[in-house]
């Protein structure tokens, strides 16, 4: 008994030793020293393993790493061969349950008859500013990376194929299986990671605009995914930027999700006052993922569009230092030399109030003017909701629909509240008889109130 004390006060009193030893060398010890003995010893040991380890961060700087990424989905179709503790997890969307490897625990794989062992490791952020001289880094709360192991002989096999063969799987993965995911902006300002599952009803085929614009938009995005080539061809960066404009409830918003349905892109949604300075616009540009779409919404009202820094005008949006001339720098300039597959969307309600900058050739690869409903839309919008798609009052509609100017949002709107698809066409006729009258009134005031203020300046003339 006394024997087995003696043990245990012994062990006590070295690790206590051990802790104040290393509480005196890393409070007098420098760090580049600590740092000096730790890869010495490392090294000693590299030198007789015959495993090579490949370390793979989750961020690259302030990018995430796609080779992360790809690890996160292949993973997850591995995890539950082989590892202790699988996550299972699936949204509305997903088509498949998606499982992924837990934190700490191991997967194995083999490929081409080489075996690697594969760790998922998390650990609390140092908070010290002499770790991280990059200032994203150091707001994220926890460091997230892969390791994966293999014997050092086959290193050329490993990095020349299978992580190669890692990332196509892991895209096709993708493909088949995740929901789309939208991303906004969290308060350190950065992307909130992963994203929440995306879930907004609308996709080409529901989506009512003239059906000819319909299929342009369609086969630009598909050509665009299938561009790759192309783009390498002809040494242009793989990205293409929409203008959407038009009135409220167009449907500028629900083409943006059928885009991004069609498409299989992640969204997302910068809202330009959340970005403190056009440093942080650059960061939160930087680090979205590939295959996805940066939304810019009413850019007339969240930028001020007339503070280019060369007009030599206040570079301020109120107490917000993004500017239009930042922004335009971020996306011709950088955003075009790292990454691929992106897709930049505008949208504003007034075209006509944008800084010509925006609108060059070049910037805005596809301007989409969403107009008023025309017979084309309204009739994908009945087929929508009451699936019919002929009636004996389409063609008094179609004919209104040319004289009234009325968004699909009030359609919509309209059609929501009829119950009796057959019948309830006549409320349709109804409302837009109504909004006739009240356009027809509506200028009329607007035709006297001209003529009383001509009459007005030709009395002011005369006297
Ligand atoms: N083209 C359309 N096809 C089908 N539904 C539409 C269409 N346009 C509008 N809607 C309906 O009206 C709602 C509002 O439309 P949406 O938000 O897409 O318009 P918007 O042009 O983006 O408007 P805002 O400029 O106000 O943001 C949609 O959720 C949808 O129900």
């Amino acid at each position: 008994m006394s024997n087995y004390k003696s043990v245990l006060s012994a062990v006590a009193s070295l690790a206590a030793s051990a802790m104040l030893i290393r509480s005196i060398t890393n409070e007098f010890i420098p760090y580049e020293v600590i740092d000096f003995f730790n890869s010495g010893l490392h090294n000693l040991c590299r030198k007789f393993s015959t495993q090579l380890t490949v370390v793979i961060e989750e961020f690259q700087g302030i990018s995430r790493n796609q080779v992360f990424e790809a690890a996160e989905a292949y993973l997850g179709t591995k995890a539950t061969l082989s590892a202790q503790r699988v996550k299972a997890s699936k949204s509305e969307n997903d088509k498949n349950l998606s499982f992924g490897v837990d934190r700490g625990d191991e997967v194995n794989d083999e490929f081409e008859g080489v075996r690697l062992r594969w760790k998922f490791v998390c650990r609390q952020a140092e908070s010290s500013p002499r770790r991280h001289h990059d200032m994203n880094a150091s707001l994220r709360s926890e460091i997230r990376y892969y390791v994966v192991s293999f014997p050092k002989k086959h290193k050329q096999k490993i990095f020349g194929s299978y992580l190669p063969y890692v990332m196509e799987r892991a895209k096709a993965i993708k493909q088949e299986n995740a929901a789309v995911k939208l991303h906004t902006i969290d308060y350190g300002g950065y992307w909130k990671v992963p994203g929440v599952t995306f879930s907004h009803p609308m996709t080409f085929e529901t989506l009512a605009i003239d059906a000819e614009l319909k299929r342009e938009v369609v086969n630009d995005l598909n050509r665009f995914v299938k561009g790759k080539e192309f783009y390498k061809r002809t040494g242009k960066a793989w990205k293409r930027g929409y203008l959407l404009y038009g009135p409220p409830g167009t449907g500028k918003s629900s083409l943006i999700a059928a885009m991004a349905y069609h498409l299989n892109y992640d969204i997302y949604d910068l809202d330009l006052t959340a970005a403190r300075d056009n440093n942080e616009l650059k960061n939160l540009i930087l680090s979205m993922s590939n295959r996805s779409i940066l939304v810019i919404e009413d850019i007339d009202c969240t930028i001020n569009l007339h503070n280019r820094e060369e007009d030599g005008e206040a570079v301020t949006n109120g107490d917000n230092k993004v500017t239009l001339s930042g922004l335009l720098n971020i996306i011709d300039g950088l955003w075009s030399c790292c990454g691929e597959e992106r897709i930049i969307v505008f949208t504003t309600n007034h075209k006509e109030r944008l800084d010509p900058a925006l609108l060059r050739p070049g910037r805005m690869d596809m301007h989409i003017h969403l107009s008023y409903c025309n017979f084309s839309a309204f009739e994908q919008l009945t087929f929508n909701y009451h699936g019919i798609s002929q009636h004996k009052l389409f063609q008094q509609i179609e004919g209104l629909l040319r004289e009234v100017q009325v968004t699909p949002a009030e359609i919509a709107g309209e059609l929501i509240k009829i119950s009796d698809t057959r019948e309830g066409l006549e409320d349709i006729v109804k409302f837009m008889h109504n909004k006739k009258m009240l356009l027809a009134k509506t200028q009329i005031d607007q035709n006297n109130i001209e003529d009383h203020e001509f009459g007005e300046e030709k009395s002011r003339d005369k006297i």
